[in-house]
């Protein structure tokens, strides 16, 4: 399959609408849906249809733009809509960046009503996708440079979907592996499937098979026989809220990877945009950890394999502390928890 369809984009002008690639169908399907209204984004970021820290900020960007009306913006018609669309998901900081930006253009002194928010909202929402496009290449670049030394064929290991379907742009935690397979190392990637929603299997291995990028998919519960084998060289993740210690929420499971790293003397790395730091708060502990439907565990993807009524704990994130990470690579350069 060689489909490239944007992860998310603005069809039309402030009476438009925005198209997202819904992520819940892929691999099998590509499909576009439309979100024309506040809680059709909202729906879409807690269903996952979009995913990932950045792409949930670009997409709660337009999402306010959807309060737009016979191409008129009211104040409290931002207001409202940003405070909806806070309550999707509760660990990407980028969705409140996202909506605090949206919000600083409606609540400006200088800002104005009707015809003209309606057009400042949309530049802004345009702008923070321009700016996330900008942020993955040179996250790409940074992480790419910091690994140069690595032998063509270096083993990689992934958790989770930080590739272009999680940003606006092309990439965190995977940047650095296209600009890699870019400048010929040929990166071997070793893909966690990452239960319960398999983002790993779904959609990471779905962005390097239509790159052409050499992967390999493993359960989670390999992770450590491969790392042992000295098949992974690194370790690139995403993440979703960092704390300003360098402790990193990202996807369950990437807290367990990387003490395999550290057993194994592997360097993990976070990529994450400047947007994904939160300096409110000390450190992880403060974080907030999403918990979803059991369901996602017990019937994931519509087929039971766990016993009717069994007791369920779905945390859908972890938090790695800083002294686990090499470096977090951000879109301004490379930084090393101390
Ligand atoms: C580039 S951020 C990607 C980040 O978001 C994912 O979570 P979810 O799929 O639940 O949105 C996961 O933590 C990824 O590392």
């Amino acid at each position: 399959m060689n489909e490239t369809t944007a992860t998310l984009r603005w069809e039309g002008g402030v009476d438009g609408h925005l198209m997202l690639l819904d992520q819940t169908r892929l691999p099998l399907d590509v499909v576009e849906v439309p979100c024309r209204t506040v809680e059709e984004a909202w729906d879409a970021i807690k269903r996952l249809v979009v995913r990932g820290a950045p792409a949930i900020g670009v997409a709660a960007a337009y999402g306010v733009c959807l309060s737009i009306k016979n191409g008129e913006a009211a104040v409290y018609d931002v207001v409202e809509a940003c405070r909806y669309l806070a309550t999707s998901r509760p660990t990407a900081v980028n969705l409140f960046w996202a909506l605090s930006r949206m919000r600083r253009v409606a609540e400006a002194p200088t800002a104005t009503s009707g015809p003209a928010l309606a057009e400042a909202l949309l530049a802004e929402a345009r702008a923070i996708h321009d700016e996330d496009r900008e942020m993955c290449a040179a996250m790409g670049r940074h992480g790419a440079d910091l690994v140069a030394d690595l032998p063509e064929g270096v083993g990689i290991l992934t958790h989770c979907n930080a590739g272009a379907l999680a940003t606006g742009g092309d990439g965190s935690g995977l940047s650095p592996v296209f600009e890699l397979a870019r400048r010929g190392k040929r990166p071997r990637v070793w893909v966690d499937e990452t239960r319960p929603l398999l983002q790993g299997a779904r959609l990471t291995a779905w962005e390097l098979m239509q790159r052409g990028i050499d992967c390999t998919l493993i359960c989670d519960s390999m992770a450590a026989h491969v790392m042992r084998a000295g098949k992974v060289q690194a370790i690139f993740v995403g993440a979703d809220r960092i704390a300003a210690n360098g402790d990193a929420a990202n996807k369950i499971g990437t807290y367990g990877v990387a003490v395999l790293a550290e057993a194994h003397g592997i360097p993990l790395y976070v990529v994450a945009p400047t947007s994904t730091i939160d300096m409110t708060l000390a450190t992880g502990a403060e974080i907030p950890i999403e918990e979803r439907a059991a369901e996602e565990v017990t019937e994931g993807f519509g087929r039971r394999t766990a016993p009717a009524g069994v007791r369920v704990y779905n945390p859908a994130f972890d938090v790695t502390p800083y002294r686990l990470i090499k470096a977090i690579i951000t879109e301004r350069g490379v930084f090393k928890p101390k």
